[in-house]
């Protein structure tokens, strides 16, 4: 698919140019994960509605930005999500980060409306684990892995399976997680994840250089993202990709992504709240000018 030329880039006062847009459509989920930091929490305002997100995106793509992450809270707790995938603009990559537990019966119409691809979590592979992570109810475990190979069937490929590493609870599953994925050919792709510790567990907190030496130690290849500067590993014919958001300067520095919370605000990093730009009640006309406000706000979290 050719995409048109953008006429202008936003680029940051650090040289970062937005190329991505990760929205948040809703805060609620139907799941309470034990260190959920509510990435899309807004309280009880008003979720975004079907027009603003697709004005968002489309200005957003005028300004070069060509890939869009769907994430929530759980994205699928929205039931116009296709909606709102049919109206959007060509983008070279339009993904969603989902916990699965819905997605067996939404894969196909999601992939029809136009969504590429899925991130779903998934910490354990042991069913008591996943519980104790997740505080789901019965039968939930199972779901998630039906969402898994509904997922692959339709072809929202490559799924990447998110597992935040927890020590002493899922830290010793990696092995087992390779494995699984590579029952599904190069279709399940794993991402193994440095806990950003909002809510105070120290007893889960890993030591990241460790996972990346060990994972070093068995690796044929290593590739670098240009998003993040992300790591991801060759193992065995599988693949790994290790991000670590915590003290990475490198990390910060390669960030291209703008947010958009549930409630209609860019934000400009993950962590900071007290400079997001309200567009809630933009009209499509007022959102370049709110764009470039957002993105003259962006400051690397962590910097040297
Ligand atoms: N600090 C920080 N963490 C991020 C950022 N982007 C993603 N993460 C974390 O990385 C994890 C994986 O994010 P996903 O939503 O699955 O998406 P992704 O892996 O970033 O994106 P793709 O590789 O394009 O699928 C989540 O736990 C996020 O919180 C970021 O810009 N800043
Ligand atoms: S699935 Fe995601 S949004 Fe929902 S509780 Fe778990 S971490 Fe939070
Ligand atoms: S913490 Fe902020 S600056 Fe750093 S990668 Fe995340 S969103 Fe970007």
């Amino acid at each position: 698919m050719s995409l048109p030329e953008a006429t202008e880039l936003l680029t940051d006062s650090y040289g970062r140019t937005v190329r991505s847009l990760r929205m948040s459509i809703t805060d609620r989920c139907n799941l309470n994960c034990i260190y959920c930091h509510n990435e899309g929490h807004i309280g009880h305002s008003k979720e975004m509605s079907v027009d603003t997100i697709v004005d968002i995106v489309k200005v957003g793509s005028r300004f070069g930005i060509n890939r869009l992450k769907i994430s929530g809270g759980e994205p699928l707790l929205r039931k116009d999500l296709e909606e709102a995938l049919v109206r959007l603009p060509d983008m070279r990559d339009v993904s969603m980060t989902t916990n699965a537990v819905l997605l067996k019966d939404r894969a196909s119409s999601l992939k029809d409306a136009g969504l590429d691809r899925v991130n779903i979590s998934l910490d354990s592979l042991d069913p008591g684990k996943y519980h104790t992570i997740t505080n789901c109810g019965k039968g939930t475990f199972d779901k998630v892995l039906d969402g898994i190979h509904e997922a692959v069937d339709v072809g929202l490929t490559p799924v990447k399976l998110n597992m935040v590493l927890l020590k002493d609870l899922n830290d010793n599953e990696i092995k087992d997680m390779l494995d699984f994925t590579r029952g599904y050919g190069g279709d399940v792709i794993l991402q193994l994840i440095e806990l950003m510790d909002f809510r105070d567990l120290p007893q889960y907190r890993i030591d990241a250089n460790e996972v990346e030496r060990s994972l070093m130690s068995v690796s044929s290849d290593v590739k670098v993202r240009e998003l993040h500067k992300r790591k991801k590993y060759i193992i065995n014919g599988a693949e790994v990709e290790f991000v670590r958001p915590v003290d990475n300067t490198e990390f910060c520095a390669n960030c291209n992504r703008l947010r958009v919370t549930a409630d209609g605000k860019l934000k400009p990093c993950l962590l900071v709240s007290d400079n997001m730009v309200d567009v809630s009640e933009a009209s499509i006309e007022e959102l370049p000018d709110l764009f470039r406000l957002a993105v003259s706000r962006r400051i690397p979290f962590c910097k040297s």
